[in-house]
């Protein structure tokens, strides 16, 4: 496409082009014929293999190429083989939300059923299947870890697909270790690993069995315990990858001129572009219209789309929308769309070699979301978005040498980069007491461990013992909440003001209630004044929801306000699970009328551990975290930017050029050591006070 970029060395693929190398893009039927288009795939050639192994052996490890049709049809396959028959269900786990609602309605497609019946999905706030009718249940590892605390050895489930593995996100490590624990106790669960990334002998190594389950003479004891590999070769359409030339400096511009050019010279098709977070995302919208605007060029053939988690779902949906005739979609996302989705139009990836990673540093106890580089399993599942349904290119914006020789072959599992303290709550009300000897697929650090277990302690979720405390740390546990959210909803039922947290608990569930990416910066600055309150932005939120009841749930309200009126619907949705979870718990609704006090009382309850100071000698609005003497700024998004009051707590952290708290209250000192005096007692907080 020019000199910039170069092609990248590897071979080729054969491509199974007999109908012309589409295909079934653009077909005016949508799914004429969606059988033919089943066996197509390099999966349909392996179904008896599979359907054996799995008959066979407790375990299959299953590695495939980026759409060779892992999670769409072996699920499909089981079902027809007999394994959802009497009231069994097949379930099949995700990392991401966004990839369980997008396979599901593929598959129900596929099946011509209705979503939510035969085929259906589960995500946090969100149950979309039918009991008795469901047999097929795409759902996050994390809702599958919660229906334990039900039902502990999932006995609903005949065969458990954990889809993506290779992600090794928290909670697919600790379903690994609590799936390879029920298989001891139900030998006719079956279990399938699957990933087109994995590295399938660790994994295999990771589920031999202890003990053969073959008596010397010979009688069978039930399934080979030694897990199966299946390597599914073949894929899909040849993507032709391109690395940089020279190393990129400015790794957002790259991605941005990139994508002109490749609407500037390259055929119809739509791109996907992943970069890291809602700020280069929206960073990157402005730039893309600012520079075709200075080249004179016409960008409306643009239609661009950003993709993030905390977008509403509406908008994330728009993704999934056809392309409109002469416009070309470019869809900028965050690895949220790395793995298992299929947008059909897509034919070019531009990958950035970025994402958001979290890391934690016990010895700071700071655990914040830091740009880092990606993994090569990352970035071959950012190219394996092309060539689903037809071939593509991919615009790697690395050298090919780096990617050869620098690239890590994995991520961290991120067991080993994060704050353990819902880990070690959910394995705990899980009755898994030695967390240290639990069989980890990778063990975390015994320093993050002993943070976590304080952390809870002092919340009053463990006892001198380390067990779940009763009620406190059995209430805590039931929320599918942060345990420090958990925590501050069941301090507000003794404050007096859960009504009032429990809506700050539903805003802090889904990331963002403001549009962005409308009007200017500055615009959404003066409409979020409006709702501003000297206290912080968890009593800021109180004034928005307040202002949405009373404006009767308008989207004109919203509108006006720069509020995002599908956030807000979801937000009163997950107020009302919430409340109804609290009422079961014994916490008493009742709201403060506003009294401030007790409402941050309430959050400091649950989140104590988050407190700063500022640092009076510096005059650059400069915090210091209270336990690691970390250096904090307050975000510039929240409302007590340059306003600084002398104490506050934070929800979260993230990392650019500083440390920014996000959403930010001010506190009075005192309020710490009365809700936490373990945690601090040796912080020689009256020292500081005084
Ligand atoms: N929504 C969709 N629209 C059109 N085609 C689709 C859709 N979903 C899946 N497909 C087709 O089915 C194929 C298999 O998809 P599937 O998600 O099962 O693959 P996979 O092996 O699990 O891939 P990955 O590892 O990338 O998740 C895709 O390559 C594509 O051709």
């Amino acid at each position: 496409m020019s000199q910039f970029w170069k092609p990248g060395t590897e071979k080729p693929r054969l491509v199974d082009d007999e109908e012309g190398g589409v295909l079934f893009f653009n077909s005016p039927s949508g799914y004429a014929n969606i059988e033919r288009q089943r066996q197509r795939l390099p999966v349909f050639r392996y179904r008896t293999a599979i359907l054996y192994l799995v008959e066979t052996h407790a375990t299959t490890i299953v590695v495939g190429e980026t759409g060779s049709g892992k999670t769409t049809q072996i699920p499909q396959y089981l079902k027809e083989a007999g394994w959802a028959d009497g009231g069994r269900v097949i379930a099949c786990t995700q990392p991401r939300r966004l990839a369980v609602q997008a396979v599901a309605a593929r598959v129900a497609e596929e099946m011509g059923v209705k979503l939510g019946e035969e085929v259906g999905y589960t995500i946090r706030f969100e149950d979309v299947t039918t009991q008795g009718v469901t047999m097929i249940k795409f759902l996050t590892d994390g809702v599958l870890l919660r229906e334990m605390m039900d039902d502990p050895l999932l006995t609903k489930y005949s065969v458990i697909m954990v889809d993506e593995a290779h992600e090794r996100s928290i909670a697919t490590d600790i379903l690994l270790g609590l799936l390879k624990k029920i298989q001891r106790r139900r030998p006719d669960l079956r279990l399938i690993i699957s990933s087109a990334t994995i590295q399938a002998k660790s994994m295999s190594e990771f589920f031999q069995p202890r003990k053969s389950r073959r008596r010397p003479d010979g009688e069978d004891l039930g399934p080979n315990t030694e897990p199966a590999v299946l390597s599914v070769e073949g894929r899909g359409f040849n993507v032709q990858i391109h690395y940089v030339e020279e190393p990129v400096s400015d790794y957002l511009r790259a991605t941005v001129s990139t994508l002109l050019l490749i609407h500037d010279q390259e055929p119809m098709g739509d791109i996907l572009v992943f970069l890291t977070g809602q700020d280069d995302i929206d960073a990157a919208v402005q730039l893309i219209t600012e520079e075709a605007q200075n080249r004179g060029k016409n960008s409306s053939g643009l239609m661009l789309v950003p993709l993030y988690s905390g977008l509403p779902r509406a908008e994330q949906e728009l993704v999934f929308t056809p392309t409109p005739r002469g416009k070309r979609k470019v869809v900028i996302s965050t690895n949220i769309a790395e793995t298992s989705i299929t947008l059909e139009g897509v034919v070019y990836v531009v990958d950035s070699g970025f994402s958001k990673q979290r890391f934690y540093n016990p010895i700071t106890d700071i655990e914040n979301l830091v740009v880092a580089p990606i993994s090569k399993a990352s970035a071959r599942q950012r190219t394996g978005r092309a060539g689903r349904v037809r071939p593509g290119k991919c615009y790697r914006l690395y050298t090919e040498e780096y990617f050869a020789k620098e690239m890590s072959d994995e991520g961290i599992p991120e067991i080993q980069r994060s704050n353990l303290v819902s880990c070690v709550i959910q394995l705990k009300a899980l009755g898994i007491d030695n967390i240290l000897g639990f069989d980890w697929p990778a063990s975390p650090s015994s320093e993050a461990m002993v943070r976590a277990l304080e952390v809870l302690y002092s919340l009053g979720v463990l006892d001198d013992d380390a067990k779940l405390t009763s009620p406190t740390g059995f209430q805590i546990a039931e929320f599918p909440l942060e345990p420090m959210i958990a925590k501050m909803i069941l301090s507000s039922g003794e404050l007096g003001c859960s009504e009032e947290i429990i809506t700050i608990a539903a805003v802090l569930s889904i990331q963002t209630i403001w549009v962005s990416g409308r009007g200017s910066q500055k615009e959404l600055d003066e409409a979020k004044l409006n709702f501003a309150a000297a206290e912080g932005d968890h009593v800021s939120f109180l004034n928005v929801y307040k202002g949405f009841l009373q404006s009767g749930k308008s989207p004109q309200w919203c509108h006006k306000n720069f509020v995002n009126y599908q956030a807000m619907k979801k937000v009163i949705e997950i107020r009302g699970q919430l409340r109804r979870t609290a009422q079961r718990l014994g916490v008493v609704l009742k709201s403060c009328e506003r009294d401030t006090v007790v409402v941050r009382k309430a959050i400091t309850s649950g989140f104590f551990a988050n407190a700063c100071r500022l640092d009076a000698s510096s005059h650059d609005g400069k915090y210091k975290t209270i336990r690691g003497s970390q250096e904090v700024y307050i975000h510039p998004s929240s409302v007590l930017f340059r306003v600084n009051p002398k104490w506050v707590l934070y929800h979260s952290l993230v990392s650019t050029d500083k440390q920014y708290m996000r959403n930010v209250i001010s506190i009075d000192p005192s309020w710490l050591t009365e809700a936490a005096p373990h945690f601090y007692q040796h912080q020689r907080l009256n020292s500081m006070v005084h």
